[in-house]
């Protein structure tokens, strides 16, 4: 299970920086814009200086709408700035083809560019509220479109959480099908420690997070630490080896 660490800053980046052994992939978005809002080009480049060469930068292109070109031409600008892991929040499509026809565009785009690029197709686990794609069409609409991995992130910030919305048995099931798609996947939405077991059962890819590792749990007045990383981590591993036991033993 690989984690997900998401700053709103090049200041914040540098505490991840500090935490680099912990965690597997800096992930640049402006919450302030949305759940996957999408940061500046310059703030892109400046984190993928300020973190070690050895770990991925990912870059949300924004909580975007059913727009395909003006999307494609965003995920381009994030990946000519340093992102090899480009997320699209597929917030304005109402139907899979709409979300199929905007991950089109990204895919070409971005692997004209640079093929070894990581797209990831990211809906919502708060879908419903918002009147966007169900969490479970994901899969299906990252393996139509060519992109690499499904994610799911909760849409409104304000407290409740992933399982709240998508609850365990339905995120296996995305998991599941985005597996059985060749896919990786990937959860986020206020995850907190006491979440990872479950994520560990049912074999998530990636696990994203912020608030979890922000002083206070606070994604927006908290700032992102590094022992709060490294305790983080230290728990992801913990749950992990003892799912794989698990499955050893049985
Ligand atoms: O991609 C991960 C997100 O930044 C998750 O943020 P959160 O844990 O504060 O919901």
């Amino acid at each position: 299970m690989l984690l997900l660490i998401s700053p709103d800053s090049v200041e914040e980046a540098l505490e991840c920086a500090k935490a680099a052994e912990h965690l597997d992939i800096v992930d640049v978005k402006k919450p302030d814009e949305g759940s996957l809002g999408a940061n500046f080009p310059w703030v892109i480049r400046a984190i993928r200086d300020a973190v070690p060469a050895d770990k991925p930068v990912s870059a949300t292109v924004g909580d975007v709408p059913y727009k395909p070109g003006t999307v494609a031409q965003a995920a381009l600008g994030a990946a000519v700035s340093g992102a090899t892991y480009i997320k699209v929040g597929l917030y304005g499509c109402t139907t899979p083809e709409q979300a199929v026809d905007v991950m089109r565009g990204v895919v070409r785009a971005v692997k004209d560019h640079r093929p070894d690029a990581f797209v990831v197709a990211s809906g919502y686990a708060d879908a419903h509220r918002i009147g966007c794609v169900n969490p479970l069409a994901l899969p299906d609409i990252a393996r139509r479109s060519g992109s690499d991995g499904a994610m799911l992130d909760t849409a409104v910030k304000d407290g409740t959480r992933l399982f709240d919305h998508t609850p365990p048995d339905v995120c296996a099931e995305f998991v599941r099908l985005a597996h059985e798609a060749g896919l990786l996947a990937a959860l986020a939405g206020s995850v907190k420690a006491g979440d990872l077991g479950e994520l560990a059962r049912m074999r998530t890819d990636i696990v994203g997070v912020r608030g979890a590792v922000c002083e206070g749990g606070d994604r927006d007045a908290g700032r992102i630490r590094p022992e709060l990383v490294a305790a983080f981590r230290a728990e992801m591993s913990r749950h992990v080896r003892e799912h794989s036991a698990a499955v050893a033993a049985s």
